[in-house]
This record gives structure tokens, C-alpha cells and sequence, in this order.
């Protein structure tokens, strides 16, 4: 095994910066610099030295025994002076020596699932929490981190482990003169744990939304206001806008953080006739996207005008351009009269559509639990057609068992891992 090492911080110029090895060579290493091995566990005060006998920097040492890790192996940290020179001078240091070598991205928390310190579902809640930017994505990665998903799946597994066990000792006892019927305690055992499953599909969109951000658009006729809008929401011109009626036809996307919820905002085109081709592209993108984005802000030009787009549940209709705040149902991207009511309503809708996020947050996690869905569905119908097919029953249920397994990574893990670890930066 290789000892690796990385700068663990952000590149560039900072108060701090942690290089981390981990490795059979870890404290080794730790003594070149520093000069001796400091007690695990506890911060030292340590002056790095190259092998030329160079000073480095004055830098704060921890080591870490083999098992008490966050790699499971032996491991140190070296806390720096943040600055460019001196990260190079000592990541050059540690090149310089035997054994060592730069870490691959992820393959710190690669060797913390190999050592099983992490599972599969942990792995990808920690690349969560590394790129949660909003307090619902850290608060869901966080959950996800902490082994929530692992959880449940071992619970599912062992409630059909069970009804396998219970089956397959049927199977054992055929021959009996009265053999006990095990199928409704069977039955309830998957129908209890399908429930669970279904709920858990349910709830995995709202979860990816989380992750991936909400998308809300503003919609409306041509000179509504609507880029205004958005410009004022942004804080900065992210779109242009003009008293000439058809000036978006893009659409600009601005990320934000709406209450601790990931929203993109969406500008579109003016909806209107028009024979321009250009413009009526434009319009079309303007429609498809509106209509599939988690939420619409409809504008109107004026009290009573017809929406351009029928509301859906939990759209909002607004009227544009009331600078005074005249009417209710308005706001204004001038004077921003209006725009804290509707960032409310918008957040208020979109945290309780995410309040039915489970822990299932990414496909992959929906494709197993679903593979698992399929497979006890078969087995209930097994169980239901009678003893003669306990034999299928069980294999469907182990079956089942695969597909549990391979969402937090008990197995299949090799091809999976290449893609979860490309996200990770190095020195994770
Ligand atoms: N300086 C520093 N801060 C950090 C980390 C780190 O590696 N270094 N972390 C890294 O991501 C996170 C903390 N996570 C960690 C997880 C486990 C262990 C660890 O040593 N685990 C041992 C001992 C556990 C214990 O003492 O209770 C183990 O699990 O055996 C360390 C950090 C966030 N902050
Ligand atoms: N008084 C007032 N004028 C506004 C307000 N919002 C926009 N305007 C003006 O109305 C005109 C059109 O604004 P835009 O934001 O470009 O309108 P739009 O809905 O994006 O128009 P298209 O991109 O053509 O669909 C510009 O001259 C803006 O300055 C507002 O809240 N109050
Ligand atoms: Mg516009």
C-alpha cells in the first residue's frame, strides 16, 4: 500500500493549510520534517525541515495510529502557513521521499470505505457535504453522512433475510406431516418493508432537488418586467432589459440561495405572436422550460390580464411594475416593493415540498431500491401462489438482498466507485 499525501485545503493563499499522508510511511514521513514522531492524537508545535536540513515552516503536527484515522490508516497532518511557497515546499519535501506519492482525488475517503470506517451512501453524502452550498443541501448531506441510508438498508435487509430464512426452513421441513404455514408472517415482513421502500422512491426526487437545486422561472408577455425582476433578485444585471418589448430570448439562469433552498431563477423570453423566428425560438424554449421548472412566477402587465401560462399548484401570479405597491398580488423589480413576500412564498412552497426528501438523494440509490422493489413484489406473488414455490420466493428475496447490498456498497462496488470518487477534489 502506498503512502499518499495531499494538500487537503483549497489552493491559494489562506490563514491555514492542512497537507494530510496516510500510509504505512505516514509517521515516517512526520519524523523527516519534524524530527521526531509527535504523541498521536495530540497537536504539536513542530519546525519542518527539508532533507537539506532547510527550514520550511513552523507548522502544528498531528499523527494519527493505524485505526484511529479518519483513513483507518496511519496517518498525520501537517498545519501550515497558508501560503503558495511554503505548500510547495513541503509537498516537494514529502515527493522527495521513499514510498510516498501525490493522492488520487478521493482516495482518502476511497481508503476510509475500503477500511470500512465509511459505507457507500456515507462516501456520497461526504461529496455532498463538500459541495452542499445551502443549509437544506448541508443539512440532507449531513443526514446522508451520518449513515442514515446505510441504516435503513440494513433494516430492510434483515426484515427480508428473515422472511427468506423463514421460507427456506419450510423448504428444510417439506416432508413434515404438518408443516407450519410461515406465509403470513412472510407477507407481512415484505409488504411492511415494501412500504418502506415505496416511501423512500417518493421521497428520493424532492431529495435530488435538494441537491441539484429548484428550478423557478419567471414567465409572462414581453415587457412585464420580468428581467427587471430577476436583475433585482440577483443583485446584479444578470440579464439585459429595455422598454423594447422581446429583448430576452435565452434564458438566463441565475443560482441563488433562497432561504437555505438552492434555486435557480430562470428569466425567459416574452410569451407572445410573433413572426420574428428568432424571438418565436426563443418563446418555445421560454414554454418548455416554464413548464418544467419546479415553480412558476407568472407576471402580468396589468390587474385582471390573462396569464400567459395556466397556474400550477403553488405558482405564483403577480402583477408587474407596481412601483407603490398599489395592488396586493404585485411587485416591482424597480423600487422592490413586493419581492420579499414573493422570495417568502417561493421559499415557503419549495421547503415544504422538500419537508418529503428521503435519504435515498441520488439515482443510483432510487435504481437499487427500486431493483429491490421489483424482486419482492415477485416474491410476494411467489409466496402467494403457494409452498410448492418457496424455492423461488427465497430466491427472489435474495434477490432483493443483492440489490439492497449493492446501494451501500457491500458489493459491485468497483464500477461504481470511478465516477463517485471523479467528483471528490484531491486531498479528500
Ligand atoms: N484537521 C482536520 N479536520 C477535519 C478532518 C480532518 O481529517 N482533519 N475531517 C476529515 O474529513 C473531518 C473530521 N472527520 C474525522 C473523522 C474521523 C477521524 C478519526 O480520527 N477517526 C478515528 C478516531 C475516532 C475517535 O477518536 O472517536 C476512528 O474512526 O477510528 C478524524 C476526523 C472534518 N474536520
Ligand atoms: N416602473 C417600472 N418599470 C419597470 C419595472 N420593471 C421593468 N420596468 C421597465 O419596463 C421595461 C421592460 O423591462 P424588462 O425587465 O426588460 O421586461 P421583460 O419582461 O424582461 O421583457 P422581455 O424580455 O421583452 O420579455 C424596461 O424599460 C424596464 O425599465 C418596474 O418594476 N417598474
Ligand atoms: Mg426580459
Amino acid at each position: 500500500m502506498d503512502t499518499i499525501y495531499a494538500l487537503a485545503t483549497a489552493r491559494g493563499k489562506a490563514g491555514v493549510a492542512v497537507v494530510r499522508i496516510s500510509g504505512p510511511l505516514a509517521f515516517l514521513a512526520v519524523e523527516k520534517l519534524a524530527g521526531d514522531v509527535p504523541s498521536p492524537r495530540r497537536t504539536a508545535l513542530r519546525v519542518l525541515k527539508n532533507s537539506e536540513g532547510i527550514v520550511l515552516d513552523e507548522a502544528l503536527v498531528i499523527c494519527f495510529e493505524k485505526g484511529a484515522s479518519f483513513t483507518g490508516e496511519e496517518s498525520a497532518e501537517l498545519q501550515l502557513h497558508g501560503s503558495v511557497a511554503i505548500i510547495n515546499a513541503v509537498l516537494q519535501s514529502l515527493s522527495e521521499i521513499e514510498g510516498l506519492r501525490l493522492a488520487e482525488a478521493g482516495e482518502f475517503t476511497r481508503r476510509a470505505l475500503e477500511n470500512e470506517r465509511l459505507d457507500l451512501a456515507q462516501v456520497e453524502g461526504l461529496a455532498d457535504l463538500i459541495e452542499a452550498e445551502t443549509e437544506a443541501q448541508r443539512r440532507q448531506a449531513l443526514k446522508v453522512f451520518s449513515g442514515a441510508l446505510g441504516d435503513k438498508a440494513e433494516r430492510w435487509r434483515s426484515s427480508l433475510l428473515r422472511a427468506a430464512a423463514l421460507i427456506e426452513a419450510t423448504i428444510d421441513f417439506a416432508d413434515e406431516e404438518v408443516p407450519t404455514d410461515v406465509s403470513p408472517e412472510v407477507l407481512d415482513l415484505i409488504s411492511r418493508t415494501m412500504t418502506e421502500l415505496e416511501a423512500e422512491i417518493a421521497g428520493s426526487k424532492m431529495a435530488e432537488r435538494i441537491r441539484d437545486g429548484f428550478e423557478v422561472a419567471i414567465v409572462g408577455p414581453p415587457n412585464a418586467g420580468k428581467s427587471t425582476l430577476l436583475n433585482a433578485l440577483a443583485g446584479r444585471e444578470a440579464a439585459i432589459t429595455s422598454e423594447f418589448a422581446g429583448t430576452t430570448r435565452d434564458i438566463i439562469e441565475v443560482r441563488m440561495d433562497l432561504k437555505g433552498l438552492p434555486v435557480t431563477l430562470l428569466d425567459t423570453a416574452g410569451l407572445r405572436e410573433t413572426s420574428d423566428v428568432v424571438e418565436a425560438i426563443g418563446i418555445d424554449r421560454a414554454r418548455n422550460r416554464a413548464a418544467q421548472a419546479d415553480l412558476r412566477v407568472i407576471l402580468l402587465p396589468s390587474e385582471g390580464a390573462d396569464p400567459e401560462m395556466p397556474p400550477q399548484e403553488g405558482d405564483l401570479v403577480l402583477v408587474g411594475k407596481d412601483d407603490q405597491g398599489a395592488l396586493s398580488n404585485s411587485v416591482s423589480g424597480k423600487t422592490g416593493h413586493g419581492i420579499d413576500a414573493m422570495v417568502s412564498h417561493i421559499a415557503l412552497t419549495l421547503s415544504e415540498r422538500a419537508s418529503d426528501a428521503s435519504t435515498a438523494i441520488r439515482e443510483r440509490h432510487r435504481i437499487a431500491i427500486q431493483d429491490a422493489l421489483v424482486s419482492m413484489e415477485s416474491a410476494r406473488n411467489e409466496v402467494l401462489i403457494g409452498a410448492d414455490r418457496a424455492e423461488l420466493a427465497a430466491e427472489e428475496l435474495r434477490r432483493a438482498v443483492y440489490a439492497l447490498n449493492c446501494l451501500v456498497g457491500r458489493i459491485d462496488v468497483e464500477n461504481i466507485l470511478g465516477e463517485i470518487f471523479s467528483s471528490f477534489c484531491i486531498g479528500k
